[in-house]
């Protein structure tokens, strides 16, 4: 089939599929399936050498799990290309209709795992503190991450239709997105890493210096890789590489349409200055302070 023919069948595709409905658990919206599915995914069984990637959806997930997965494979280019992400790392509370679930994924597959989470604090299987399984968690400056997360909702059909900008602005506000408030999230697990070996990453430091962030990780899995493997990593978790990935964009997903926003769409620090008004930075700016004036938190919102 011709490529002009074959993008235009994906979109009819795309559009025939009927939108994810959202439920709650405990006052964090989730996907229904997710929801219905809830006791499946609070008693997932953890195992203690279980490698948790944890992250508020849109924070740098997927760039993370590919410095892990790189890491973990010596960087071994070809081997981290054994297959798209999200089957290298289960998704935990992902519940696909008619296919696969993160959990029976995760339960399905050899020891040592390594999983992902979008999921808040107070929601994940308490099994992973009890086996205390080493947790990677990824945060990125809120304005930045909400700009993301709405170009995201506008290409994946698995979330709701984030409607216009000024409407998703209200939205993400409220904490009304999936997977929660973006200010519980964050200041959540930070509180928990002084009780619990939880690396915690900064996007922004990850941009400001890869190679610094990535020698961090090597660490906190005990691996001690050579300064050129290290770069190698550097090189191969570019935005660039990544974008040119099939392996690390979702491509053949067929809840997302990236001819509407790519998956890999601008990768920088500073994009809200394009889509923030003078009005909504200011009243972002105001609710920000009240959020965070309880946590040592703090973020880089340029470089
Ligand atoms: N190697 C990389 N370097 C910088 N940013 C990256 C990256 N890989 C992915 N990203 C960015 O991380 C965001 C996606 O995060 P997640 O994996 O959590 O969904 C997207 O941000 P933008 O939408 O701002 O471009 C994407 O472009
Ligand atoms: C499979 C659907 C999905 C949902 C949310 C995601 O978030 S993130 O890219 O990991 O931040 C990814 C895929």
């Amino acid at each position: 089939m011709a490529k002009d023919k074959v993008e235009e069948t994906k979109e009819l595709e795309w559009a025939l599929i009927p939108p994810r409905e959202v439920s709650q658990v405990d006052g964090v919206f989730l996907e229904k399936n997710m929801c219905n599915n809830w006791d499946k995914i609070w008693n997932f069984q953890a195992k203690p050498d279980d490698l948790l990637i944890a992250s508020y959806p849109k924070a740098g997930t997927t760039w993370t799990q590919e410095i892990v997965d790189l890491i973990q494979n010596n960087g071994d280019i070809e081997n981290s290309r054994r297959a798209p992400i999200h089957l290298r790392h289960p998704f935990l509370e992902w519940v696909r209709v008619n296919s696969f679930s993160g959990i029976d994924e995760a339960n399905a597959m050899p020891s040592p795992r390594t999983l992902k989470t979008h999921l808040p604090i107070q929601l994940l299987p308490p099994s992973f503190w009890e086996k205390k399984c080493k947790i990677i968690y990824v945060a990125r400056n809120a304005k930045d991450n909400m700009v993301s997360y709405y170009y995201f909702q506008t290409m994946n059909k698995g979330l709701p239709d984030p409607g216009s900008w000024d409407e998703y602005f209200e939205t993400f506000m409220s904490g009304k997105v999936m997977w929660g408030s973006w200010f519980d999230h964050v200041k959540g697990w930070w509180k928990k890493k002084d009780s619990h070996p939880i690396l915690y990453l900064f996007y922004e430091e990850m941009m400001k210096d890869p190679k610094r962030e990535i020698r961090k990780v090597m660490e906190f899995l005990g691996k001690n890789l050579k300064e050129e493997v290290l770069d190698k990593i550097v090189n191969n978790t570019s935005f660039a590489v990544m974008k040119n990935n099939p392996m690390t964009n979702y491509i053949n997903d067929i809840e997302m349409n990236h001819s509407l926003s790519p998956f890999m769409r601008k990768g920088v620090v500073g994009d809200w200055k394009n889509q923030f008004t003078e009005d909504q930075n200011k009243r972002f700016n105001e609710d920000y302070e009240k959020h965070m004036a309880d946590t040592s938190l703090s973020f880089f919102e340029e470089l």
